[in-house]
């Protein structure tokens, strides 16, 4: 690892932080994995970390965890290195296809878990959060995807862990598998646990996280509440029908980022749409069947994370 310069700030608020990542990067080769990503998440904050494929975000989930070693930078979980956290049990993890054991069983696999933990929580508490104790009996093989993420979630969550990171848990997951995913979430989450998780559903980052890290390029291009992310994407959408509009009046309208213009009607997103909507009216009084939106998520999320691939 390069050797990077801390200051005692930085060293402060890493060890109030449930994590913090401050100059991180991973480079494969000519891939910017983890381009220089500062990132410090409060204890009791669930976040979703989202991006489009080849973001970084499995690459930064593997950073705090350890299992690859940073470039340069600084990784910290609860003030430790990641693999004291882990020897301590504060972190649990559930990675995209991590191993199960095909002949042990359900019950067998998660109590071996246990027992590598100082303090876990009873096996029994663990597959009842995971929704898997019907599952207790059965052998690894014989368990279908969705139920696999189940069993995976029981793992991370036996060692009653302070710091659970996901990447993508509800992936293979059916709709009912994912609702009562997040139902067992929300009741560890209410516990004042921290939680990051990467995924690609991003009604599931609007729905149940407190906070959204957009990733792209390997780096951090927005950050904040999700009404704050949507907002940096450029606010709302007005559509209406106006007799007598130009393409020039449409692009004069304060506030207009970009339009479209069929017939009468128009489409526009706006960064203020009260003031576009106020000079609308002003120079065209008979617009009419007005309709006026919030961008959504995606709709931010398109946004800002368009022209990735001319940027690699
Ligand atoms: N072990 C590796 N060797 C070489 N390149 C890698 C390795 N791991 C990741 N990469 C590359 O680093 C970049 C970031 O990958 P990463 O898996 O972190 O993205 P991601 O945001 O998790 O993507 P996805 O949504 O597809 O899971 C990609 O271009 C990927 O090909």
């Amino acid at each position: 690892m390069n050797a990077i310069e801390i200051s005692p700030r930085d060293d402060a608020v890493a060890a109030g932080a449930a994590v913090h990542l401050s100059g991180l990067r991973k480079h494969y080769g000519d891939v910017h994995a983890v381009d220089g990503v500062d990132l410090t998440i409060a204890p009791g904050e669930v976040v979703a970390l989202l991006g489009p494929n080849g973001a970084g975000k499995s690459t930064t989930v593997d950073l705090i965890l350890g299992l690859t070693r940073p470039d340069a930078g600084r990784v910290s979980v609860f003030g430790k290195a990641p693999s004291d956290a882990i020897a301590h049990g504060t972190v649990g993890a559930m990675l995209q296809g991590g191993a199960l054991l095909d002949d042990a069983t359900v019950g067998e696999m998660v109590a071996m878990v246990a027992s590598l933990h100082r303090k876990p929580m009873p096996v029994a508490e663990a597959l009842r959060r995971a929704g898997v104790e019907e599952l207790a009996g059965r052998r690894g093989n014989k368990l279908s995807g969705g139920q696999k993420q189940r069993v995976r979630f029981a793992v991370a969550l036996v060692s009653d862990p302070d710091l659970l990171l996901l990447d993508e848990p509800t992936a293979a997951m059916d709709v009912g598998s994912r609702r009562e995913f997040w139902h067992s979430m929300q009741a560890f989450t209410s516990t004042g646990r921290t939680v990051l998780f990467a995924t690609h559903y991003l009604e599931e980052a609007e729905e149940f996280a407190d906070r959204v890290v957009l990733m792209r390029a390997g780096r951090i291009v927005a950050d904040g509440s999700v009404a704050q992310v949507r907002a940096l994407a450029g606010g709302r959408t007005l559509r209406a029908v106006v007799p007598g509009i130009t393409e020039a009046a449409v692009a004069d309208l304060p506030g207009v980022t970009e339009y479209q213009i069929r017939g009468a009607q128009i489409a526009v997103s706006s960064s203020d749409s009260d003031k576009t909507l106020r000079a609308l009216l002003e120079a065209f009084p008979t617009a009419h069947d007005i309709e006026i939106a919030a961008i959504g998520l995606e709709g931010a999320f398109l946004s800002l994370t368009a022209d990735e691939e001319s940027e690699r």
